[in-house]
């Protein structure tokens, strides 16, 4: 019998419980019982859905409050020094490293936030040193494995593997130089055979070890580990199920396939060429393979034909009882349930297939596999047969406008009319900034009055004019409020963005919006990324008659905000008929003519934020290239069709810049600014290196926590910024946009900036 299996559940909620149990716990609303037990509710109602839908394999264990790679580390007491010896209980010390706390006398920061592998997932980054004692302190796994049993549930828990873990951590700042956090394996595996151990002896069958390091270039040097680690675990564990999602094996498939372990799970979505040589190496062994063939990454309706035939290959080759259909990783990428869609035309819900939906597909996938008779699964071959064929003739149908206008991009369309030396001084007649220029990255707060505004005339429940209204009375006090603070190169402070993608997308031809198909970005931070259905245009101006109203009340210059090309297109679900690049250009067009109006309408700086074009970035080396330039010819086309006197601004708000400086370089934004509060100063060091010659706005306080950075906090990291770049070239702001945060915090922190850049002014005259 073919089987099937989910890799994971999202665990917002259907209706988002977890996030709002989470931040009423945080602001001391209900309990730690009660957020349990919201918690609880929602792996139940998983779990029992997950049974409905047939599935064999139903995930248990990958839950999470916040994130599951701190939920990993806090069980297994990797826990930074700074949040020990607090008086804070174990849950509030796990709070504590997910988003720092500022009361009661306590101030710790959070820990360092990265994006999970090419997702924009946020995981909280382990931080190892040798003195890392490792303790199993709590066993997720079989906690979850229990609550689940404890309903009539048998699960499959899963597990972070051990050399994942390791080298998704890094070295904390107490480690020794050189110190490599993979050394640590030794020590750590014994505290993995205790927790696999517990597992057995509770009787679990198969348990789901998650190494996705396996689909990156640098495991091709972990044979050694990968070969220790599993040959010390299988004996003593359940039946291991080694999974791998993301992308390809390529060349660690053969040492992979030598591993004493029972299953092997690949991705088929990302990486549908590996079939043929994984199953050949498979073959020999008695591994169980595991087919990733239901995207665990798009909204997409699985093609069933398609899916039957690589099925059907596996089978062929293996035997059934060696196939198991899965997701093609967990399903944290999607949102919940196509159910709550009211919203959606028929013909677009037939389209689309979110994670309750996509368990039903690995559940019928598998069946037909099985030579299953019954009437249901028939019947939902025959409606998806029916689905695909309408959607393929949706896509056949282009926007022949769109696609000439494309094709016509030429190479001079790319670049600016003189090098940034000369713009410079152009600029400097247009906007006149200090030096140490302070700016902020975009948005101000969004407080409940504007979102409560926003709910309103999306509901109809107060006229246009009304809210635009209101909207332009926020602007304006934004505008009042740096003015008041002290701040040079002012934003409107984005109120009339519900989210910088979503705003976008809805002004925008070829999306459509879901009512409640959230994703979950990082902790309680949920998104809802827009789904591009066909060709992309624009229709007319986006955002001139916020920055314009904006200029307009104010005599110091205006930045007008935009989102980049590739940033739009990595934060959206892109259709899966056509290439990302020419999706990407598609947006970059509409981009550019948005850029244009602005400069058209007096505004004199612009900025395009690229918040995703590095985590778009290939896992593997070989495929960056392709990517790079599609990605930074998209930010340029959009960018390069004004004049030289307009200032373009971009802004990232991650610091691993060292794979892409180059094409940081390449994109040519006179001012960029980039996270640079939580990572330290080596990043500038790169920026020097590689002599960065535009001007740079390193972040100067980490604004993902709401902790207020002290005045002199600041005042060291420019100190550190102009002891490293030339001082000519500095901003000064955030390391990123508002939304997020009070007011409170927001008046403090950038007040303390202010007066930091003031003490720079002087200090560097
Ligand atoms: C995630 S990057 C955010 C940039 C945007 N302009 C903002 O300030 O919100
Ligand atoms: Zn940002």
């Amino acid at each position: 019998m073919v089987s099937s299996s989910v890799l994971g559940f999202p665990r917002i909620g259907a209706d988002r419980e977890v996030k709002k149990a989470v931040e009423a716990y945080w602001a001391g609303k209900i309990s730690a019982d009660q957020l349990t037990e919201a918690a609880a509710g929602v792996k139940k109602t998983n779990w029992t859905s997950l049974k409905a839908k047939g599935v064999d394999y139903i995930p248990s264990g990958e839950f999470s409050l916040y994130d599951h790679v701190l939920d990993h580390s806090a069980a297994f007491n990797v826990i930074p020094k700074r949040y020990i010896g607090q008086g804070l209980s174990p849950l509030d010390v796990y709070f504590a490293m997910a988003r720092g706390r500022q009361a009661d006398g306590v101030d710790v920061p959070a820990s360092e936030m990265k994006k999970w592998f090419d997702s924009n997932y946020h995981f909280v980054v382990p931080e190892f040193s040798e003195e890392t004692d490792f303790k199993l302190l709590f066993n997720k796994p079989l906690e979850e494995y229990k609550e689940a049993q404890a309903l009539g549930i048998e699960t499959r828990p899963v597990v972070l593997g051990p050399v994942s873990f390791l080298h998704l951590g890094k070295a904390s700042k107490d480690a020794k130089p050189g110190f490599q956090p993979i050394s640590l394996l030794p020590k750590l595996l014994p505290v993995y055979k205790a927790l696999l151990t517990d597992l057995k002896s509770a009787g679990v069958e198969w348990v789901q070890v998650d190494e996705p390091v396996l689909v990156l270039d640098q495991a091709a040097n972990y044979e050694k580990e990968f070969t220790s680690a599993y040959g010390d675990l299988s004996p003593v564990a359940p039946k291991i199920l080694l999974t791998t999602y993301f992308g390809r094996l390529d060349t660690n498939l053969s040492y992979v396939v030598k591993l004493p372990v029972a299953g092997l799970h690949v991705d088929l979505d990302r990486a549908p060429g590996q079939l043929d040589e994984v199953v050949a190496a498979v073959k020999p062994t008695s591994i169980i393979l595991s087919l990733g063939l239901v995207s665990g990454r798009n909204v997409w309706k699985t093609d069933f034909q398609a899916a039957l035939k690589v099925g059907q290959k596996a089978v062929d080759a293996l035997g059934a009882d060696r196939v198991v259909i899965a997701t093609s990783s967990s399903l944290l990428h999607t949102p919940v349930t196509l159910q709550s869609e009211k919203k959606l035309t028929a013909e677009q819900k037939d389209w689309f297939s979110f994670a309750l939906e996509k368990s039903a597909e690995v559940s019928v996938i598998a069946k037909a596999l099985s030579g299953s008779q019954d009437a249901d699964v028939a019947q939902a071959i025959e409606a998806n047969r029916a689905s695909i064929a309408k959607r393929r003739d949706f896509e056949s149908s282009s926007d022949d406008a769109i696609r000439k206008r494309v094709a016509a991009i030429t190479p001079d369309m790319y670049e600016r009319k003189s090098p940034f030396a000369v713009r410079q001084e152009t600029q400097k007649k247009h906007i006149s900034l200090p030096k140490f220029p302070t700016t902020t990255i975009g948005s101000f707060p969004q407080t409940k009055e504007i979102r409560s505004h926003r709910a309103k005339f999306t509901k109809g429940e107060i006229t246009q004019e009304q809210y635009e209204d209101f909207i332009k009375k926020e602007i304006e006090s934004a505008v009042r409020f740096q003015e008041r603070i002290g701040l040079d190169l002012l934003v409107h402070g984005e109120p009339e963005r519900n989210d910088m993608v979503q705003y976008f997308g809805e002004q925008l031809n070829g999306f459509v919006f879901t009512q409640n198909g959230w994703v979950q970005s990082y902790g309680s931070r949920y998104v809802r990324p827009p789904i591009i259905v066909s060709d992309v245009s624009r229709s007319g101006p986006m955002t001139v008659k916020w920055s314009a109203y904006a200029q307009s009340v104010t005599k110091l210059p205006m930045k007008g905000m935009l989102t980049g090309p590739v940033t739009i297109l990595n934060w959206s679900f892109p259709r899966a008929d056509v290439p990302r690049e020419l999706q990407t250009r598609q947006l970059a067009l509409a981009l550019r003519d948005e850029v244009v109006d602005l400069e058209k309408a007096g505004i004199h700086a612009v900025q395009v934020d690229e918040p995703a074009l590095r985590e778009g970035l290939p896992l593997r080396r070989a495929d960056w290239d392709s990517y790079l330039t599609w990605a930074v010819e998209s930010f340029k086309l959009s960018t390069a069709g004004v004049s030289d006197a307009l200032q373009t601004h971009s802004h990232f708000c991650y610091s691993d810049f060292n794979d892409i400086f180059p094409s940081i370089q390449r994109l040519d934004a006179d001012v960029i600014s980039i996270e640079a509060s939580k990572s330290d100063m080596k990043l500038l060091e790169a920026f020097k290196q590689y002599g960065y010659s535009n001007s740079i706005g390193p972040g100067v306080y980490d604004v993902h926590s709401p902790r207020v950075p002290g005045d002199q906090e600041i005042r060291d990291r420019l100190k550190a910024m102009a002891g490293v770049l030339p001082d000519s070239l500095l901003f000064v702001n955030p390391d990123c946009g508002l939304k997020t945060r009070g007011w409170k915090e927001t008046e403090a922190s950038l007040a303390n900036l202010v007066s930091a850049a003031r003490w720079a002014r002087e200090n560097y005259a």
